[in-house]
């Protein structure tokens, strides 16, 4: 069984349909990328997960159906989504950030050894952790936003473009952490992404939207590694 799979996903906004019936699967500590061009549906896909569009269709995370679960069900079963703009709470400091991440948790030892864990792989955030968040860089409130997910215990992270608006540098320091956290501790990833080579360079496996469809799905190494099906399908 499929930590997470999505068959035949239809979802979409008022009317408009912007997912066609797609089907994925994530495994227990896999890393996929969900690419394609703006306005593919990327982002609708993590919505429909955690259910903040109508959506349609099987989707089970570990045999559980996701359209039944509410925002703490996801939390509870193990699914952190990190959107797009992060949506941390700005006047909070980075700590208080942290601790509302772990909101559902009644194991109050293990909150705090994960507050410390996330400080460590953030130092970051250690060195501001009585800063108001909403005067952290755009890097740092990212950093926040996926240390945040991470205070939940997840078993999967639904990452939804975080690489936007990051200086390089930053950016390869995210994604190392985001490495360090599937390799050494099985954490599974599904993640949004415009840089479709860092994505693929982080990914086992990735999926190509296009206007609501996939279009192609494979090993992330033998795409990145095809010029042919890179230019068709990711443009560079
Ligand atoms: N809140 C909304 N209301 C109506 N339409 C929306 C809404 N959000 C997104 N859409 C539309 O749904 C389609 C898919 O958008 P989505 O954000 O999922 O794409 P994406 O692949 O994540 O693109 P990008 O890389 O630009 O973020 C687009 O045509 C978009 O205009």
């Amino acid at each position: 069984m499929s930590l997470l799979s999505a068959e035949g996903l239809v979802a979409g906004y008022g009317r408009g349909t912007v997912l066609h019936g797609i089907d994925f699967h994530v495994e227990e500590g896999e890393a996929i990328s969900l690419l394609g061009a703006n306005g593919a549906g990327k982002t609708t896909t993590l919505r429909a997960l955690s259910g903040m569009v109508a959506a349609s269709g099987a989707l089970a995370f570990d045999g559980h159906d996701l359209a039944r679960q509410g925002p703490d069900g996801l939390a509870r079963l193990g699914v952190a989504h990190v959107p797009q703009g992060r949506g941390i709470f700005a006047p909070l400091t980075v700590e208080e950030n942290l601790r509302i991440g772990a909101h559902v948790r009644r194991d109050r030892a293990g909150v705090r050894a994960d507050l410390a864990r996330c400080l460590e792989l953030f130092p970051r955030l250690r060195e501001r952790a009585r800063q108001r968040a909403g005067t952290l860089s755009g890097g740092e409130q990212q950093m926040l936003a996926l240390a945040r997910a991470l205070m939940r215990r997840p078993r999967l992270v639904l990452l939804d473009e975080p690489s936007l608006g990051l200086a390089p540098k930053v950016t390869r320091e995210l994604f190392a952490v985001l490495r360090g956290l599937r390799h050494d501790e099985g954490l599974s990833l599904l993640v949004v992404e415009q840089n479709a080579d860092l994505a693929l360079d982080l990914a086992d496996r990735a999926y190509v939207l296009e206007s609501g469809r996939v279009v192609l799905d494979g090993d992330a190494a033998t795409i990145r590694a095809d010029e042919g099906t890179r230019r068709a399908y990711l443009g560079y």
